[in-house]
């Protein structure tokens, strides 16, 4: 798994690996110029006048041959401009036409930014902000692409990007974003680390500069991997595409300990903050493990559907719960709707839960070892039979009515959990538990790093005492000791289309399923969450629901290998 690292946590290592004297900073900072350098020409080779195209041929060079290679490059008041610096050297050794635009005061700039200043301004002059209209100069060469490097701010942003009422930048700001925004469409932009004004932490738009792509270093950060919910852009819409570039800081060898353990040992307590988190991968490993520990235990899964006419939900769970592997997905229906669900189902089996009683009774057979309740069952149903289901201490699938039945009073639910459940509330029904929490989320942001859909997933999870699977393009999933892991359907694991009435209860299904397999439940969280997009992605445009378990075995095979 990648780690998803804060800005704190990122500095940490920064620093350990710097006071361990494998590296210096000044060696870091020049690592990381050369990985953006390599990652713009990775992304757009024409740009390489080196290179040569597949048939040998040397590249169209038509819009940034010879001397119309230029770049502007725009260096901010911290480290991440001293990035900028080192790239505009690179790009100066390479015969590019380089103009660098430093917005703050050199005197402050730190150690290492400082050296690249020094050494940017033996080669070429460093304009000041105000200056930045100079590229009015080129504006009459239509055929010029310019290359923009956006190095003005990066995880180091701790408030909002100043704005025309700010009185520094009031003079500068707006002609500058104007002219930015005009050559836009034309010209090519990076940022370095983060496009400037996006919170690394939380992804929350401080006033972003959307980017083309995002050049970050060693680890990807949760910012990159998060939806901001305000403001124009933010996290993934900003940074557009993400390249992680490594600097030589060497991976913590996490071994049999959690990725926590492992920095700690790297860093020294103190300097963790944050929660960890990683970012979800595909969990072909846990499904090989597994086939090799469960062969002869495939668990059998009970779905608790709602009544005649609300009974297509927890068919949809059940379906995914079988395609995932559950050896046995039994539908507990109430008895007026037994003749509905009856008509529509093969593999599935059924059997008559009406009340608390009956579904105590069910429950006196031990092999039934994962229980799914919520997806159409009804606020009624729900708050009579999710206390049983609980009570039972079985692996538990709380969705949909089962979260929003509880929304008066959260507690009560809250203090029947336990660590074998899983809730996979969607944006509205965790405002609905967590009301607090979710308001501390939206909360539009004043400083950095701000609350993010991290810090709001975990806050759930350790109030619940169970794991959350907080939904979305960013999906979070937290456990209640504060493990987190970010699974995200965006760059090129975009799944829009998931996005369609059904689709959630298919993943219910999904999580029961592996937790009928043995999964613990923030591996079945996970995994599901996964396989979920694989699915969607697969069948593409056009998904409706019910197509999700019907495309699982593809996955499954493709996976086996
Ligand atoms: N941590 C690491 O391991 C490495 C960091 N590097 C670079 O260093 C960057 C972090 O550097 P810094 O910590 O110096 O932070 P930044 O360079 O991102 O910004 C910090 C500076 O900006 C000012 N500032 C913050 N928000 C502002 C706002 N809204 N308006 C005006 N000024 C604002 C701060 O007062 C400070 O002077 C990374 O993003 C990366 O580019 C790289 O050199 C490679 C290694
Ligand atoms: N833009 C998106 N990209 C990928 N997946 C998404 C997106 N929006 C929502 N999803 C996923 O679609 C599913 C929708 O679930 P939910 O909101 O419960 O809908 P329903 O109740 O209709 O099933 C969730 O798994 C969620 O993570
Ligand atoms: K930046």
């Amino acid at each position: 798994m990648s780690e998803l690292l804060t800005a704190a946590q990122m500095r940490a290592i920064e620093q350990a690996a710097i006071e361990s004297g494998d590296v210096t900073g000044l060696e870091l900072m020049e690592r990381a110029g050369q990985g953006v350098v390599e990652a713009i020409f990775e992304e757009w080779p024409e740009f390489d006048c080196v290179s040569q195209d597949a048939g040998g041929q040397p590249p169209d060079l038509r819009h940034i041959s010879g001397q119309m290679k230029r770049a502007v490059v725009l260096c901010g008041p911290g480290n991440n401009g001293g990035d900028g610096f080192v790239v505009a050297r690179l790009l100066h050794e390479r015969g590019w036409q380089v103009e660098v635009f430093f917005y703050g005061d050199a005197e402050k700039l730190p150690p290492d930014a400082r050296v690249n200043y020094e050494r940017w301004s033996a080669l070429r002059e460093v304009m000041s902000w105000g200056d930045l209209h100079i590229r009015d100069a080129y504006e009459d060469d239509e055929e010029c692409q310019i290359l923009v490097i956006d190095a003005l701010f990066g995880t180091g942003l701790t408030r909002m990007m100043p704005t025309d009422t700010s009185e520094m930048w009031s003079g500068f700001m707006p002609s500058a974003m104007a002219h930015y925004s005009q050559v836009r469409g034309a010209d090519k932009f990076v940022a370095i680390d983060f496009p400037s004004g996006v919170c690394s932490d939380s992804g929350k738009d401080f006033g972003a500069l959307p980017t083309h792509l995002t050049v970050t270093f060693h680890s990807a950060k949760p910012g990159h991997y998060l939806v901001s919910d305000g403001g124009n852009y933010g996290g993934v819409t900003a940074c557009n595409k993400v390249v992680v570039k490594d600097i030589g800081l060497g991976h913590a060898d996490l071994g049999d300990r959690t990725s926590r353990e492992a920095l700690v040992a790297l860093t020294g307590e103190k300097r963790i903050g944050r929660v960890v988190a990683s970012l979800v991968e595909s969990p072909s490993a846990y499904l090989e493990k597994w086939s090799e520990e469960h062969k002869f235990s495939h668990g059998h899964a009970v779905i608790l559907s709602g009544g005649p006419g609300k009974t297509g939900a927890a068919r949809l769970a059940a379906r995914g719960a079988l395609r995932i592997g559950a050896g046995l997905v039994t539908l507990g229906v109430p008895p007026a709707a037994q003749q509905e669900v009856a008509c529509q189902i093969t593999a599935l089996m059924l059997q008559r839960v009406g009340d608390a009683q009956a579904f105590e009774k069910a429950l006196e057979d031990q092999r039934l070892n994962a229980l799914c309740l919520g997806p159409g069952m009804g606020f009624e149903r729900a708050r009579e039979l999710v206390p049983v289901a609980l009570r039972s201490r079985r692996a538990t699938v709380l969705d949909a009515d089962a979260l929003s039945a509880f929304s008066e009073d959260p507690e009560t639910l809250f203090e029947r959990l336990h660590e074998q459940v899983v809730l996979t509330p969607h944006g509205g029904e965790f405002a609905r538990l967590f009301p607090d929490i979710a308001a501390q989320l939206h909360a539009p942001p004043t400083k950095g790093p701000a609350y993010s859909k991290v810090d709001a997933t975990r806050a759930a999870a350790a109030r619940a005492g169970c794991t959350v699977l907080f939904k979305g393009a960013d999906t979070v999933i937290a456990s209640a000791e504060g493990t987190c892991a970010v699974h995200a359907a965006v760059y090129d694991r975009a799944a829009p289309w998931l996005a369609t009435a059904g689709s959630g209860d298919v993943l219910a299904g999904f999580i029961t399923g592996l937790l009928a397999r043995g999964f613990a439940p923030k591996m079945a969280a996970e995994s599901a969450a996964w396989l979920h997009v694989e699915c969607a992605r697969a069948f593409g445009p056009g998904l409706i629901a019910e197509d999700l378990p019907e495309i699982l075995p593809k996955i499954l095979h493709k996976l086996d290998g």
